[in-house]
């Protein structure tokens, strides 16, 4: 009987603080109301009260935000929550925001899933904009994604892309359909982990290995996911509670943390001196045992060690294994793409066994063949959200501080306006166009662009093209008996990165000498 009461006494207490909170927010809403009404906001669907436009964003947002541009311009301005969100749509407004405003727009904003998996924002992804993303960026630049540094790690991309052959050659004498999507995730984390943590995953067994792809699918669900807490600061934890995120979160959390500190334990039990090169593993492991001090206030701890290597891992894995998978899908639903490629490989490479780095310059096919699946498919269909750091004006709207910004990379790749025909696979449509992805043409927005531009383009690209090369050299592809291209499911799976939703399966075939 005394809980009702003790509860009772609690609620009195607070009650003050309540009410003065409660009139905080209400001064702070008419205020920002009164300054709103000065300023000239970008169109957009009316809100609703409290949840503002987050009813209209589907289980896709970036096609139902696509959409909304179709109707209120490629500046658009939604609600999610309480959180003013401006979405750019069209590859003029992403220069203008990516190029002309990059240094007002280049924060990242709080979010409950990026702060919990980046140990309170110290990696790099998540960080806000300042001293500490400065040097830590600067320090994976030279250390990690230098081309000096990816060339001397060609030698892991090629021993592991010949694994996969060998495995899907088993396949292929058997008649059997491989399972890509699972293939080529193997294929990404083994390079992955090897180049950056000295550790491969090829040995995985098949549990294990199922496990380590549903933590990184799981991971870049909950980066990518709409948490309550994000939008309704004030009970969000509340619905995150109840939905059952917060826990999903806390586990996804756990499971990460444990594999990150797997990989510490390796390389502190394991003599530096016995291994060819530090790898960033033990990089960072010395910038901890120094005290390193990075920006103002920060000395290097064992959480930015792990905070890094959330980065490494889950931006550097899951992406490229979503563009090889897609692009098989392409090819497989279109053999004439498919056959002209196969015939420029094969004909490029000649009798040797394997597609080498060193061939890849000559394969000018299979670049217009890359643009054209990242066009239609970018993995980071979103990019990764910036938050403004000063107000600025975008064609003559007024973007106030702390607007967050989205690009809608996958709704450019799809504008009518820049490519005729957008749906239609057509890699030839980039034959003599200067396009690129490298983030100087905002059409193709694949890795982003400016300050916060994505830095493992080449190491992520260079993988690509290698495995793509010798899936298509050493095998033909066919798809499994009873399907037609057809059937073939084209649905996208949510999260920070867009998947295949249902796995591409197809049956690897030696060629006819
Ligand atoms: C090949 C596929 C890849 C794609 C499509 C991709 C895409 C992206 C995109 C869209 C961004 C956000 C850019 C922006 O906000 O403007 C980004 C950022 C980033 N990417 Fe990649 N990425 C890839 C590979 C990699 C690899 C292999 C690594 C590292 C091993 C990596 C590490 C990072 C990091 C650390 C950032 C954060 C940069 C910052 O905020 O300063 N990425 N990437």
């Amino acid at each position: 009987m005394a809980l009702p009461w003790l509860a009772l006494n609690s609620v009195a207490s607070f009650l003050p603080f309540f009410v003065s909170g409660l009139l905080l927010l209400l001064l702070r809403r008419v205020n920002q109301r009164k300054s709103n009404n000065h300023h000239q906001l970008p169109p957009g669907p009316p809100p609703l009260p409290v949840i503002g436009n987050l009813h209209q964003l589907g289980p896709l947002p970036h096609q139902s935000l696509w959409r909304l541009s179709r109707v209120y311009g490629p500046v658009l301005l939604v609600h999610l929550g309480r959180v003013p969100t401006v979405v750019l749509s069209s590859a003029k407004a992403a220069r203008e925001v990516l190029k002309t405003h990059d240094l007002d727009t280049c924060s990242r904003p709080r979010l409950i899933g990026t702060g919990r998996l980046s140990y309170n924002y110290i990696d790099i992804a998540f960080a806000p904009y300042g001293d500490y993303w400065r040097e830590m960026r600067k320090l994976c630049i030279v250390e990690l994604f230098s081309a000096k540094r990816v060339d001397g790690s060609r030698f892991v991309r090629e021993e592991e892309v010949e694994a996969l052959l060998e495995q899907i050659g088993e396949s292929a004498a058997s008649g059997s359909a491989v399972d890509l999507s699972k293939s080529l995730m193997g294929l990404s984390a083994a390079i992955v982990s090897r180049v950056a943590f000295g550790r491969s995953f090829r040995g995985l067994g098949a549990a294990e290995g199922n496990m380590l792809v549903h933590i990184v699918h799981e991971a870049l669900a909950m980066l990518g996911s709409f948490s309550a807490s994000d939008f309704f600061p004030y009970f969000g934890w509340i619905i995150d509670r109840f939905s059952g995120l917060h826990k999903r979160l806390e586990k996804n959390f756990h499971e990460l943390d444990r594999f990150y500190q797997q990989i510490i334990n390796d390389h502190l039990q394991d003599h530096k001196e016995e291994r060819d090169e530090g790898d960033i593993v033990d990089l960072l492991l010395e910038m901890e045992k120094n005290r390193t001090q990075l920006g103002e206030n920060n000395i290097f701890t064992r959480d930015h060690t792990k905070a890094i290597l959330m980065d490494i891992f889950l931006a550097g894995v899951d992406t490229g294994s979503i563009i090889m998978e897609w692009t098989m899908t392409e090819l497989a639903r279109n053999p004439r793409v498919m056959k002209k490629l196969q015939d420029e490989i094969r004909s490029c490479v000649g009798n040797k066994k394997a597609v080498t780095e060193d061939d890849l310059d000559q394969l000018q096919y299979l670049k217009l063949v890359l643009k054209e699946s990242m066009r239609l498919h970018p993995p980071s269909v979103l990019l990764i959200p910036r938050e403004t750091m000063r107000h600025f004006k975008l064609f003559g709207y007024d973007i106030p501080l702390g607007t967050r910004i989205q690009v809608n990379a996958w709704g450019i790749g799809r504008d009518p306006e820049l490519w005729e025909d957008p749906e239609k696979f057509y890699p030839e449509r980039f034959e003599n166009s200067p396009i690129d992805y490298k983030g100087q043409h905002f059409e193709l927005l694949i890795f982003g662009s400016g300050r916060r531009g994505c830095p493992g383009i080449y190491m992520g690209m260079v993988t690509v093209e290698l495995a793509i090369a010798n899936l298509l050299h050493r095998f033909d592809w066919r798809l499994p008996d009873g399907m037609t291209r057809e059937d073939m499911n084209m649905e996208e799976g949510a999260g920070l990165t867009v998947f295949k939703k249902v796995p591409l399966l197809l049956v690897p075939v030696e060629p006819c000498e």
